[in-house]
């Protein structure tokens, strides 16, 4: 069973435009809502995929009532923890060649109790059930730098292992607790290793100061260069081909880190799973998670030597 921990949940809100433009009025071509937050994602793709998993997250207001709504209908099981502010509405502006324009809200305020109650509610859903805790997204205003550490340290003593993805901060504070797992995309390895990332080797130096600080193993995703996994076996490097256009990239690292984890969590076959995951929900449009029938248009490759000088596109 893997429990998912979103304190700062959202409602996914991708409106699609022909083209962007800056200070114009413009008009929408379709709208569409998920149900979003990297935790809530991860289990919609593990539920999807009819793996066991429950959500922790927080909600409140209307927005609130509205994703508890949307996730009720995907099935996902839930661990709701009320809070007084609203939960956010984060917004995607797609365009038709794949780009996307993300503007996120910080998110409600959350007091201690509350932010008590989060840690709480995660180690209840923890007990007796979780072989991993996925601790994921920003934290919203008033939570603690050092929560994911926190709930690192109380899910190993329940005998549980930790899988984080997050930026920043609540990235750096972390380590020292020895998550298992750390999921960062290219840009959050570079910010949290002090380093800059042009190539494959780059980004396996990078993953490696994540793991001295602390990280059991880093899975970096890559975007479209695949992902690499570096843990005490060394570092190895996965490529995926896709049959289909891209159409959002909205949540592709959070079906990478689900399928990662259905997969066990650790070496090649979970690196695998991990990109074909990850490449199959980008074929998919706004934050939509892949299902088992989306995975064919994918084949992953994985390498164990890996060419340090191979630039990377992003
Ligand atoms: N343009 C692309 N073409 C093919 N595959 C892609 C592309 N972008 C992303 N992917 C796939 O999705 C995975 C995750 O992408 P990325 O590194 O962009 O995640 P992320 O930044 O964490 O995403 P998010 O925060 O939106 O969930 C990659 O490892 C790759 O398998
Ligand atoms: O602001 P955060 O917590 O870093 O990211 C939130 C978010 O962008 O992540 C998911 C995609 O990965 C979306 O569902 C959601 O809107």
């Amino acid at each position: 069973m893997i429990v998912t921990v979103t304190a700062n949940p959202s409602l996914d809100r991708t409106v699609e435009v022909d083209r962007l433009h800056r200070g114009a009025v413009q008009r929408a071509l379709t709208t569409s809502v998920d149900a979003g937050g990297k935790g809530v994602n991860v289990s919609r793709a593990l539920v999807a995929h009819g793996r066991p998993t429950r959500a922790v997250l927080c909600s409140g207001g209307f927005a609130g009532l509205e994703l508890l709504a949307l996730l009720r209908e995907t099935g996902v099981p839930l661990r709701e923890v009320r809070v007084t502010g609203g939960i956010r509405s984060n917004l995607t502006l797609a365009e038709p060649d794949g780009t996307v324009t993300k503007l996120n809200e910080p998110g409600p305020r959350l007091s201690t109790s509350e932010v008590d109650a989060v840690l709480d509610a995660a180690t209840e859903a923890i007990i007796g059930e979780a072989d991993w805790v996925a601790g994921c997204g920003s934290l919203p205003p008033g939570m603690p730098v050092d929560v994911y550490a926190r709930l690192t340290e109380r899910a190993h003593a329940l005998g549980a292992q930790v899988a984080i993805d997050t930026s920043g901060a609540a990235l750096d504070a972390c380590l020292a607790a020895g998550p298992d797992l750390v999921k960062p995309n290219a840009e959050e390895l570079a910010e949290c290793a002090g380093a800059e990332i042009r190539t494959l080797g780059d980004a396996v130096k990078a993953a490696q100061v994540l793991r001295d600080r602390g990280a059991g193993a880093v899975l970096a995703s890559l975007g479209a260069d695949g992902a690499i996994l570096i843990d005490d076996s060394g570092a190895r490097y996965a490529t995926a081909r896709l049959d289909a256009p891209v159409v959002s990239t909205v949540g592709a690292g959070d079906a990478t880190l689900a399928g990662f984890l259905a997969a066990g969590g650790t070496g090649e076959h979970a690196l695998r799973t991990a990109v074909t995951w990850g490449a199959a929900a980008v074929t998919l449009p706004g934050s939509s998670m892949p299902t088992p029938n989306d995975l064919g248009r994918v084949t992953a490759e994985v390498q164990r030597s890996i060419d340090p000088d191979r630039v990377l596109t992003k």
